[in-house]
């Protein structure tokens, strides 16, 4: 299972749900501090990218506007500019567009149905085209961004992208801004069109936060996605662990319910004691109040039993004030016998488990079950 970038989606809408209206100049939704707030976004992230419909229609630059926001990447050693990122089956892209002349940037443009031949002749040195078959699938070309070093991506849309990308799964979180109007327009453009979402009534998406900016308002979502790629980095941060035939390697990050990053930490990270969790959870201040809005991913099931220190991870969770946990593998009984689901659910809290993710963790911990351990 190839790793991908954090996806954060990104669209400003009507009331009536609209991104833009039929007409040809681009509709303003987004007040000046909004913009700007999507400035700071775009800045913190490695690349941007937009349907090809969007380019046409658009002619977007998509860079960061402000300077001081462009030095401060450079300074932290990153390119003054985010990648800017496309796609296209079609190939109907014009070499004078905005996206290919305007400022200092990489570009890519991920090429389906036998068109990167043409591209790649007709854009020359202003972007590299990567061809990715017959039909694109959104998964590869994540994974190829991933691999070129992108670790956080903006969509920025449009309606056929978000579509694309949410009834995929692959979105993390949702920046959606509501503009105080309507449009109305049967030729306008709605946010999404139909198609199955992994977000239905019967699974709603996490409110992470509101916040009103002028005449506007933000709402920003976190998607079932976002478990996975948390439980993914915590499953890759346990390959860090010093091996031992004697203990699990496990890593857990705790994340906070805005999903930024709290800390992380793997088993015998410090000491040959360690847990994971308990890594983690020390690297936190006790008593931080946005461990109870928190999130705990572990590869592994938190112990309930110790033998090196006196307190188990499920315990030092509850203790911490962390009150939903998420976790790959239940521990097998090979050591000792490890009730961490329960005894978490017992104590109101919410533990998820993304069984998918096992075989990745049991592959990591492989060398525990072979016969001469
Ligand atoms: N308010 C807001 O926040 C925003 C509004 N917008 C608006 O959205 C509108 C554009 O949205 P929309 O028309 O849906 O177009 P999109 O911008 O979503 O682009 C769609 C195009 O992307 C390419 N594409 C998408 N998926 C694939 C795939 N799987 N394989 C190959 N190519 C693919 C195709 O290009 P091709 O046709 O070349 O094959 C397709 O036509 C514009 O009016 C714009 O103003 C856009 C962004 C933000
Ligand atoms: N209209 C609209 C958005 N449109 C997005 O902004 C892009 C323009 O980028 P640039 O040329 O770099 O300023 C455009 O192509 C589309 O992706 N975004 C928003 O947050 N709010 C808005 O109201």
């Amino acid at each position: 299972m190839p790793r991908r970038p954090y996806v954060v989606a990104s669209a400003a809408m009507s009331v009536d749900g609209y991104l833009d209206d039929g007409d040809v100049t681009r509709l303003l939704l987004s007040n000046d501090a909004d913009f700007d707030r999507v400035d700071d976004v775009r800045a913190s992230c490695d690349a941007i990218l937009v349907g090809a419909e969007t380019i046409r229609r658009d002619d977007p630059r998509l860079l960061v506007r402000s300077s001081l926001r462009r030095q401060a990447r450079v300074a932290a050693g990153r390119p003054a500019n985010p990648w800017k990122v496309t796609l296209t089956g079609s190939g109907d892209l014009d070499p004078n567009a905005a996206f290919f002349t305007a400022g200092e940037a990489g570009r890519i443009v991920y090429a389906a149905g036998g068109t990167a031949g043409s591209l790649t002749d007709r854009l020359g040195d202003l972007a590299v085209v990567v061809d990715l078959g017959e039909r694109l699938d959104l998964s590869a070309l994540l994974a190829d961004l991933w691999v070129r070093g992108i670790r956080r991506l903006l969509v920025e849309g449009g309606s056929r992208i978000h579509t694309e990308f949410l009834t995929a799964g692959l979105v993390d979180e949702l920046h959606l801004v509501v503009a105080p109007f309507f449009v109305g327009d049967p030729d306008g453009t709605r946010f999404v069109g139909a198609g199955t979402f992994p977000h239905g009534p019967d699974q709603r998406m996490r409110l992470a936060e509101v916040r009103q900016i002028g005449d506007v308002v933000l709402a920003r979502y976190l998607l079932a996605a976002a478990d996975h790629f948390w439980l993914r980095e915590a499953i890759e941060l346990s390959r860090l662990c010093p091996r031992t035939e004697s203990a699990y390697a496990v890593g857990a990050v705790i994340v906070d319910a805005e999903g930024r990053e709290l800390a992380r930490g793997y088993s015998r990270e410090t000491d040959p004691n360690d847990h994971a969790e308990e890594v983690a959870l020390s690297r936190v201040p006790p008593g931080d109040p946005r461990l109870a809005t928190a999130t705990l991913y572990s590869s592994l099931e938190p112990c309930t039993s110790r033998a090196s220190r006196p307190r188990p991870c499920a315990e030092l969770t509850l203790a911490a004030g962390i009150r939903r946990v998420v976790i790959a593998w239940r521990e097998p009984a090979l050591f000792v016998d490890c009730h961490g689901v329960e005894q978490l659910r017992e104590a109101g809290a919410e533990v998820v488990e993304i069984p998918e993710l096992a075989p990745l963790v049991r592959e990591i911990n492989a060398h525990l079950f072979t016969a001469d351990r």
